[in-house]
């Protein structure tokens, strides 16, 4: 099966010189139709600019290097407003805070029609109605109400089901949520996330969730990738990965909040150090620094990424003895 998306070894590089340190690095990773994506990771680990530049939202200085595909075309073979097309009917993200797709001195309705102006087939009034819909749909039962009010009248949860149904009304083949949960409470959190299941069930594609919540990723996705530094670090399915992490930052993770695998935990547990920044760092595996099970070859040599089971990966020297 064709994959909805597909990385291959991608590199962003924000600063325009060529010798600039990359902040993402040789990323590889695959989703397919019917699937959810968990890219989890400690701030600074680069979850938003691969986002970004899945999404062709890279400041225009940044550079890319690898292969982004989207269902089978490879992104690089098209001229940049062939791209713009295709990111603008086939992908939608939903933001941690909707104020920022959201224009703040308009109302939902009208925003809401707008979002449709590729649906040159329909009118104002049936734009307007599938609107409507689509809001009884994410869980507004007052859905004419809610169109007629602007964005600051509403919760932070309603708002964010708003912005889930403005991703919808794209029929998107691919989601991408950045931390949509991150400023809910833990009750409207869990509606977003069923919401998101559902909306999955529904949509004829993927959907990646970028989180810092492992327990969000045990209970919504199918896979997960761990990002570390602008690497990644372990990735397969998540049903595999929480059962046996391979490698010590996920181990890590999980270990350090043990709430993380019997039941869901709102934030990534704290390990002690700080990530380094791209510019920064260390000549063996970027994790070693803070691995505690670090041998000398660690703090040489980079590991290289290895198959490690079924559509599993690691990136670690330790991989077959930390299973
Ligand atoms: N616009 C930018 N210009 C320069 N560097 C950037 C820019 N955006 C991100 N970076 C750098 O890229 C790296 C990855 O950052 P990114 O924001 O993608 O991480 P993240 O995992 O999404 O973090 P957070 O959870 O805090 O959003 C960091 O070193 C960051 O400083």
């Amino acid at each position: 099966m064709t994959a909805v998306l597909s990385l291959k070894e991608v590199g962003i590089r924000y600063d325009p010189d060529p010798a600039a340190a990359l902040a993402v690095r040789n990323v590889t990773l695959e989703v397919h139709p019917g699937e959810t994506l968990g890219l989890v990771g400690e701030s600074g680990s680069g979850k938003s600019s691969l986002a970004a530049a899945i999404a062709g939202l890279l400041p225009r200085q940044a550079a890319t290097e690898g292969r982004v595909t989207f269902d089978g075309v490879d992104m690089a073979a098209m001229d940049a407003s062939a791209q713009r097309r295709l990111r603008g009917a086939k992908i939608a993200t939903i933001a941690q805070d909707p104020f920022t797709s959201l224009n703040p001195v308009v109302r939902i309705g009208r925003q809401l029609v707008e979002f449709q102006h590729w649906r040159r087939d329909l009118s104002a009034a049936a734009r307007w109605a599938r609107a409507a819909e689509m809001l009884a749909r994410v869980g507004l039962s007052d859905a004419e109400l809610r169109m007629r009010q602007y964005p600051h009248q509403l919760s932070g949860g309603i708002r964010q089901r708003v912005a889930i149904a403005a991703a919808l009304l794209v029929n998107p083949r691919l989601l991408i949520a950045d931390e949509p949960t991150t400023a809910l409470d833990a009750t409207t959190e869990d509606q977003i996330i069923d919401l998101i299941r559902a909306a999955r069930a529904e949509m004829d594609g993927a959907v990646v969730f970028i989180t810092h919540d492992m327990g969000v990723v045990r209970r919504l996705c199918d896979k997960v990738a761990i990002l570390y530094a602008g690497e990644l670090v372990e990735a397969g399915p998540v049903d595999a990965v929480f059962a046996a992490p391979r490698h010590p930052y996920t181990r890590a993770l999980l270990a350090c909040d043990p709430a993380g695998i019997a039941e869901p935990s709102r934030n990534l547990p704290t390990i002690p150090g700080t990530v380094p920044a791209p510019s920064d760092l260390p000549p063996g595996c970027i994790f070693a620094p803070r691995c505690d099970r670090a041998l000398a070859i660690c703090h040489r040599t980079r590991p290289q990424r290895t198959e490690v089971g079924p559509g599993r990966a690691a990136a670690c020297h330790l991989t077959g003895a930390a299973a």
